[in-house]
């Protein structure tokens, strides 16, 4: 089980808030002008990915109190008690295992005292077979020919994470081609169905409860439109097939039981593209492909266990994240892909941060007296430039940013690479230096511009820097390297819930506007003025009533 620690009553946390005192000021090129190793020193290796979290706030006595901080946090037993099984999502009564779905050396891990390896694995062979049929054309719709298109029905982690993925390794794609459907809005599955012809397209219906109402409406609209086609319901099996972890509502919903990919309640929605919802990856590039996405994200896992804390990267970003959110107030964090490839990640992460992390309520069910998980959001390099680093270089908040970027790229364009990561290197180096009043006078003195002048744009063009950035450069984006960054993100995710002492893997939060909206749509339907809700609500949905 994990400890309940408040982390401020550490000793620790007392010696970081008296030490934050006096280094809050401290200049990140201070740092480096004082120590020429600090680059070696403050960078980390895991295969082919290069960590650089130098250009932070950070100096070696941050580091080991930080350090300090997850020991006395009782982050080794925690690490310990998720890879054994152990039920750590203790409100659900769960274990927390997607650790278990990328487990490749196949070390028996077990849940109720049963070993889930041979489980996992025959549903991993499933999905070979299966995808095989597909890609090769063996599989036949209810007209006689293969399948071409795949449709993923699912919302949340039933989609982020297969969706991220599939885009990020799109140069692995073979020829089937894939869409994605979550959004309840109507115009999401009407414009996807617009794209496929019912003889050739095979509906994944991917849902861990199959019971989420967007999904079950896409669902149901999905099939209604094959129906329309097919006109015989035995049909439905050749086209349409689910993953689930609920063979009964599978069933109700018309899906043949066998055509249904199982996984189970210890794997998190948000931690899920591991498992059968990982099919859309798996027809998409094939199951070699995806089989190294999990060993990346194995190997990643053996790093994160096995790794003393101050040289395992997803305990460092963990801390050095606390540091920023909790002593220096930062209240977000920019994940910043410089590979077009790579577009939905930051979305994918802001689900698995802030679904996991956005808790006041401690494991003690009290309220915390201090900040939990950040805001997560990002968009990718160069975009982002041209958009919203205005605000990172000179506005009020501190946004501490992770820039991610490939050294060989996919598609080698004239110069296209060399000019995208010149901004990847010139960023993190801005972010970092600022601009002093010194240079900026010099610069307009090169101008040509008059003192008056000088006077007053000076104020404009500074820059403070000390934008803490970690710079990620890796390889290649392969699966495996791709496999690997997800894990460290995720577990980087529970090394901050284990010392902010709250429960990472429920997600409670989400339930509210479910409830609400479920008793809110009968209202829709009728024609009777609505009266129970405040003012506002009622007066917007009367509204509604009255323009449709
Ligand atoms: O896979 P399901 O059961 O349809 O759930 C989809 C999503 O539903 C949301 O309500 C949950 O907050 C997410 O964690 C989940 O991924």
């Amino acid at each position: 089980m994990l400890p309940k620690i408040n982390p401020t009553t550490t000793e620790a946390w007392k010696k970081l808030e008296d030490y934050f005192a006096g280094f809050k000021s401290t200049q990140i090129k201070e740092l480096f002008a004082d120590d020429t190793e600090r680059f070696q020193k403050y960078s980390l290796k895991f295969e082919n990915i290069l960590v650089d979290v130098s250009k932070n706030r950070v100096d070696d006595t941050v580091r080991s109190l930080l350090v300090e901080l997850a020991t006395e946090c009782g982050l080794k037993e925690s690490i310990g008690s998720m890879f054994s099984g152990e039920k750590i999502n203790a409100t659900e009564n769960r274990a927390v295992l997607h650790v278990a779905l990328r487990n490749r050396s196949n070390s028996p891990i077990m849940v109720d005292g049963q070993d889930v390896m041979p489980e996992v694995n025959a549903v991993l062979e499933q999905m070979k077979t299966f995808s095989e049929e597909i890609i090769s054309g063996k599989w036949k719709g209810y007209t006689g020919k293969s399948i071409t298109d795949v449709v993923n029905i699912g919302i949340g982690g039933s989609d982020l994470g297969p969706l991220m993925v599939t885009e990020a390794l799109k140069p692995y794609k073979n020829h089937l081609n894939l869409h994605f459907v979550s959004n309840v809005d109507g115009t999401h599955i009407a414009e996807t169905l617009k794209k496929v012809d019912p003889e050739t397209t095979l509906f994944i219906v991917a849902s861990k409860t199959f019971t989420t109402q967007e999904t079950m409406t896409n669902a149901n609209s999905a099939k209604n439109w094959f129906l329309d086609s097919a006109e015989e319901i035995t049909q439905v099996a050749k086209h349409f097939v689910a993953v689930s972890t609920n063979a009964e509502e599978v069933a109700k919903f018309g899906i043949d039981t066998k055509n249904m990919f199982r996984f189970w309640n210890w794997v998190g929605g948000r931690y899920s593209l591991w498992s059968a919802i990982g099919l859309s990856i798996v027809l998409g590039i094939g199951y070699e492909n995806y089989i190294e996405l999990l060993k990346g994200a194995h190997a990643m896992d053996n790093h994160f266990k096995e790794a003393p804390f101050d040289k395992n990267i997803p305990v460092i970003l963990a801390l050095i994240g606390i540091w920023y959110n909790n002593f220096y107030g930062a209240e977000s964090e920019a994940i910043l892909p410089y590979d077009q490839y790579m577009h939905r990640f930051a979305a994918y992460f802001q689900q698995g941060n802030m679904e996991s992390n956005g808790k006041y309520v401690d494991r003690e069910g009290k309220q915390v007296s201090y900040q939990t998980g950040p805001i997560i959001w990002g968009e990718p390099g160069t975009n982002g430039q041209h958009a919203f680093y205005q605000l990172i270089h000179q506005g009020t908040k501190l946004i501490p940013c992770d820039f991610i970027a490939a050294a060989i790229n996919h598609n080698q364009v004239s110069d296209h690479h060399p000019k995208l990561l010149a901004n990847f290197f010139a960023q993190t180096e801005a972010m970092m230096v600022g601009k002093t009043e010194k240079q900026v006078i010099e610069e307009l003195i090169a101008d040509g511009k008059s003192e008056a002048e000088i006077a007053e744009l000076l104020p404009f063009k500074v820059f403070l820097g000390n934008i803490p950035t970690n710079s990620f450069l890796v390889k290649k984006l392969t699966p495996r390297t791709l496999g690997a960054l997800i894990a460290m993100y995720e577990h980087k995710i529970f090394v901050q819930g284990v010392i902010w002492n709250i429960y990472s893997f429920d997600q409670w939060g989400v339930q509210l506007g479910k409830q609400l909206a479920n008793r809110i749509l009968p209202e829709l339907l009728s024609d009777d003025p609505v009266i129970g809700h405040d003012s506002s609500t009622n007066g917007l949905i009367n509204a509604y009533k009255e323009m449709r």
